[in-house]
C-alpha cells in the first residue's frame, strides 16, 4: 500500500470538451469530502460541485465517480473528477488537490505502475496498454487491445505453471530417490510434457515476427538504378515532397524514411540511392546504405524504368522471392515487361501498386488470429526459456541438474510477465507512458 495519494489529468490536451482528473490512493475518501462535500456512491456517475477545500470557492461543476479499492483501475481507492476541459478550470482543480495533505502529482505511468504492483496487470498487459495508447493502425489497435486484456499473460503463465508442476514432480522423485519402493518413471511423463512445451514455444516464436512488425511497422525499401523514379514514387505515396526529385542521376544520397498506413498496418518506406558503379565517395556511401536497407527490409520494391529496364543487381539476388516485388516505372514513356507499372507523372497504377502492397503485407501480418509476441524482450525471454528446457530434457544429465534447468526456464517466463526481478525493466516500460496513465 502506498502512503501517498496521487492525482493527474488523465484525459488529453486542453482545451477539451470534458477533462478527467484521476485521484488514487488512501486519501481518496478524505479528498472527496473536502472537494465534493461528501463521498459519492461507489461506481455511480454523480453530478457534483467541485469546491476549493479551504476557501469553499466554486471551481467547476461536473461528474464524480468513486471506485473503492480493490475494484478499480489501480486496485486502490480511485476518484474521478470529470469537469470542463478549460485550461483554467483544470488548473484550479489541480491546484486545489495539491493543497490537500497527502496528495501529490502523479508521475508518468504511475497509475499503471500501481495497477501492476497491486497485481491488477502483469508486464505484458502493461505493455499492451502502452501500445494501445500509441496505436495508429487498426492492426496495432487490435493486437494491443488483446495484449492488454491478457492473451500473452494467459499463455506465458500457463506455460510457467506447467514448468513449476513438472519441477515439483521431479523434486518429489529426488526426495524419494533413496526409497526402494518408489518407481523412477514419474519423470518419463514429465519429460514428454516438457518436449511438447518446447514445441509450443517454438511454434509461437516461429511467426515471421508478425507481432513485432505490427507494432514497429512493416519496412519496405525502394531500390533501383539512378533516375528510376524512386524519390518520385516516395513523394507520391507520402502525398508530399519528402525527397528531392531532379532529372540528374544520383540525386538521392542518404536513405529517407516515411511512415504511412497501408490498409490496417503501419509501414515504413525507405527511399534509397540509385544503384550504379561510381567513383563519387558520397554516392558510394549512399549505395552501401541502400544495400543495407534492402537487406533489412521486409519487402524490397525494385523499380525498373520502362524506358531503360534494369535487372536486379547480383548482390540483391539473395533476397527471397516473397520479399521482392518488381515494378515498372515511368509507364508513360514506354511499355514495360512488368506486371505492375506506375507513372508518377500521370499518377497511373499507384492504386494497383498499393493494393499489391496491402495484399503482401496482410499475408505476412495476418489479422490477429492468434496471440503474437510483440517485442524483442518477449522473443529473448522465450528463447532463453526454450534453451533451458532443451538442457533439461537431456537424459544423460543428473536429475538434480535437470531440475535446476527447469527452474531457470520457469524464471525466464516469470521475468516475462513480471513475476520476478523486473525493477530495471519497469522504469523502461513506464517511461513510455504519459502522465495520467
Ligand atoms: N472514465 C474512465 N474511462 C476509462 C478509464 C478510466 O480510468 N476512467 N480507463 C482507464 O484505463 C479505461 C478503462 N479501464 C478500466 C479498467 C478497470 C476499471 C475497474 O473499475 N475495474 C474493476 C471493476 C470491473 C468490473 O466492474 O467488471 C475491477 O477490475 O475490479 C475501470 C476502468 C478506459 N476508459
Ligand atoms: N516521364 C516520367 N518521368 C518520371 C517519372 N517518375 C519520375 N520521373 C522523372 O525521372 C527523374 C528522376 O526521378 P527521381 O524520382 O529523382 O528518381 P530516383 O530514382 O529517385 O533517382 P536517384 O535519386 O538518382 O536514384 C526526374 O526528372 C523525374 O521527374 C514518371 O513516371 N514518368
Amino acid at each position: 500500500m502506498h502512503e501517498k495519494t496521487i492525482f493527474a489529468l488523465s484525459s488529453g490536451s486542453l482545451p477539451s470538451g470534458v477533462a478527467i482528473i484521476r485521484v488514487s490512493g488512501p486519501a481518496v475518501a478524505d479528498t472527496a469530502e473536502k472537494i465534493l462535500g461528501c463521498l459519492p456512491p461507489p461506481r455511480k456517475a454523480t453530478f457534483s460541485r467541485f469546491r476549493h477545500p479551504s476557501t469553499g470557492d466554486l471551481l467547476d461543476e461536473g461528474l464524480s465517480i468513486y471506485f473503492p479499492g480493490p475494484n478499480s483501475f489501480t486496485g486502490e481507492d480511485v476518484l474521478e473528477l470529470q469537469g470542463h476541459g478549460g485550461k483554467a478550470s483544470v488548473e484550479a482543480i489541480l491546484t486545489a488537490l495539491a493543497s490537500i495533505e497527502g496528495l501529490r502529482v502523479a508521475e508518468a505511468g504511475e497509475f499503471s505502475r500501481r495497477a501492476f504492483e497491486n497485481n491488477r496487470m502483469d508486464l505484458t498487459e502493461l505493455e499492451g496498454l502502452s501500445d494501445l495508447i500509441a496505436a495508429q493502425t487498426e492492426g496495432q489497435r487490435r493486437q494491443a487491445l488483446s495484449q492488454s486484456q491478457g492473451v500473452l499473460r494467459a499463455l506465458y503463465e500457463g506455460w510457467r505453471s506447467d514448468i513449476i508442476q513438472a519441477r515439483a514432480l521431479i523434486e518429489a522423485e529426488l526426495d524419494f530417490a533413496d526409497e526402494d519402493d518408489v518407481p523412477g518413471s514419474v519423470s518419463d511423463q514429465v519429460w514428454s510434457g516438457v518436449l511438447t512445451l518446447i514445441n509450443q514455444i517454438s511454434d509461437h516464436l516461429d511467426d515471421g515476427r508478425r507481432g513485432e512488425l505490427i507494432r514497429e511497422g512493416f519496412s519496405i525499401a525502394l531500390l533501383g538504378p539512378p533516375n528510376a523514379g524512386k524519390s518520385s514514387l516516395l513523394n507520391a505515396l507520402a502525398r508530399r515532397d519528402v525527397a528531392i526529385v531532379t532529372p540528374q542521376a544520383g540525386t538521392t544520397r542518404d536513405t529517407i524514411e516515411i511512415s504511412m498506413r497501408i490498409g490496417e498496418h503501419l509501414v515504413v518506406i525507405t527511399d534509397t540511392a540509385g544503384l550504379r558503379q561510381t567513383d563519387d565517395e558520397i554516392e558510394r556511401e549512399g549505395i552501401k546504405r541502400a544495400v543495407q536497407a534492402a537487406r533489412h527490409a521486409d519487402l524490397v520494391v525494385w523499380l525498373s524504368p520502362s524506358d531503360a529496364p534494369a535487372d536486379l543487381p547480383v548482390k540483391l539476388r539473395e533476397i527471397p522471392n516473397e520479399q521482392l516485388l518488381t515494378i515498372g516505372t515511368k509507364a508513360d514513356l514506354a511499355t514495360s515487361q512488368c506486371e505492375i507499372v506506375v507513372s508518377t507523372v500521370y499518377t497511373n497504377g499507384l492504386d494497383v501498386f498499393l493494393r499489391e502492397l496491402e495484399d503482401r503485407i496482410d499475408k505476412r501480418l495476418g489479422h490477429g488470429e492468434s496471440a503474437a509476441l510483440s517485442r524483442q524482450r518477449h522473443r529473448f525471454a522465450l528463447n532463453e526459456c526454450s534453451n533451458c528446457l532443451r538442457l533439461s530434457i537431456q537424459s544423460k544429465l543428473d536429475l538434480e541438474l535437470r531440475s535446476e534447468h527447469l527452474r531457470q526456464a520457469g524464471d525466464h517466463l516469470g521475468r516475462l510477465t513480471g513475476r520476478i526481478d523486473v525493477e530495471d525493466l519497469l522504469d523502461v516500460i513506464f517511461s513510455e507512458f504519459c502522465v495520467g496513465k
